[in-house]
């Protein structure tokens, strides 16, 4: 990771600078289920954390919000060529006519011109309308070509930096290998220890594409900052158990996006630099059992 320079005074921030040597600043802040204080959240992070990662979704339904954060930031002086902003396509849009019409409706809601990384939210598409979780005719064929192929365009026409998915498999990302020009810069995925996705992890290595991990703390149903586990290296390192499990995430060697709508947690969540996790408590962490799930979407 390179160390980018300290952040309106701020603990040192690290980066991973992504294959188009685009820097991606190592943690950022999640808004999935962010609520109605997203535009506060966004703005305290920015301003008053030193987050210059922001991941959110046109699914999440929080883009305006988000946009008014990243502006209130910017006009208190924040630069965007600073801030990092990463959206996501949905699944009713994974056809190629709706990919630049989505990106531009991100944009918009954003007040955004271009943003930093633009991800396929998952590796299936939608029916309009589609029940959560999709019944029988509502998972529609998946012209991943070419909706790639849109998102490509997307790059060279600048308004997005990279591209990169989310949730995907080996197989759907040595598919979309076979026919990319421009490969996906990252791969974002759900890992925490509890979910250590090391094969789709060491997939990703091997192909050169960078891991951003989601729900680092497990999420709200799973939250693993209560886990017995974490909570004794967190004692022992006289740090709190979601300090460790989004530095646990960034010394496996990926970015990390915790979310929460609290300020003092949100302040908590990046204070994650400066410090290390001793081998020993890290293999202790690692040990923690993967939950065993029934993976539909394969
Ligand atoms: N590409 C994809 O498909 C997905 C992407 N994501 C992205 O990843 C982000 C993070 O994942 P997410 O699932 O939200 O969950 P996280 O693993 O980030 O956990 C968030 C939950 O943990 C709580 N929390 C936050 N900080 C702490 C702390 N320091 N100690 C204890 N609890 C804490 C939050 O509560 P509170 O807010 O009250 O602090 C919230 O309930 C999402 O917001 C989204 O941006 C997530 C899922 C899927
Ligand atoms: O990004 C976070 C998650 O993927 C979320 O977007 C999905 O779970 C979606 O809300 C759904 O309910 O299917």
């Amino acid at each position: 990771m390179a160390s980018a320079k300290a952040t309106m005074g701020q603990e040192k921030q690290d980066h991973f600078v992504l294959k188009s040597g685009h820097a991606m600043p190592a943690v950022g802040l999640g808004t999935w289920r962010a609520g109605s204080d997203t535009a506060h959240s966004v703005q305290t992070a920015i301003t008053e954390a030193g987050y210059r990662h922001v991941d959110t979704a046109a699914e999440y339904g929080v883009e305006k919000e988000v946009g008014k954060g990243l502006r209130a930031a910017m006009e208190a002086g924040i630069d965007r060529k600073d801030l990092f902003v990463t959206s996501k396509l949905w699944c009713t849009n994974l056809v190629p006519e709706r990919v630049r019409p989505a990106l531009e409706s991100t944009l918009k809601d954003l007040q955004l011109d271009y943003i930093d990384l633009y991800h396929i939210h998952w590796p299936f598409r939608l029916k309009d309308g589609a029940h959560k979780p999709p019944e029988a005719g509502e998972v529609l064929e998946f012209d991943m070509e070419g909706v790639w192929k849109e998102m490509e365009n997307l790059v060279k026409d600048g308004l997005v930096k990279d591209i990169g998915v989310c949730n995907y498999t080996v197989t759907k990302l040595d598919r979309l290998l076979r026919s990319a020009k421009i490969p996906p810069a990252v791969c974002q995925m759900e890992m925490h220890p509890g979910w250590k996705n090391d094969k789709m992890f060491e997939a990703c290595k091997k192909r050169g594409i960078h891991v951003t991990a989601y729900s680092p703390l497990g999420s709200s149903e799973k939250n693993l900052a209560h886990d017995p586990v974490v909570e004794k290296v967190a004692n022992k390192l006289n740090k709190t158990p979601g300090q460790v499990l989004i530095r646990w995430a960034l010394q496996r060697g990926t970015s990390v996006i915790p979310k929460s709508s609290k300020d003092e947690r949100i302040k908590e969540n990046i204070q994650v630099f400066g410090w290390e996790i001793p081998e020993e408590d890290f293999k202790v962490l690692c040990s923690i059992k993967d939950e065993v799930r029934d993976c539909k979407y394969t």
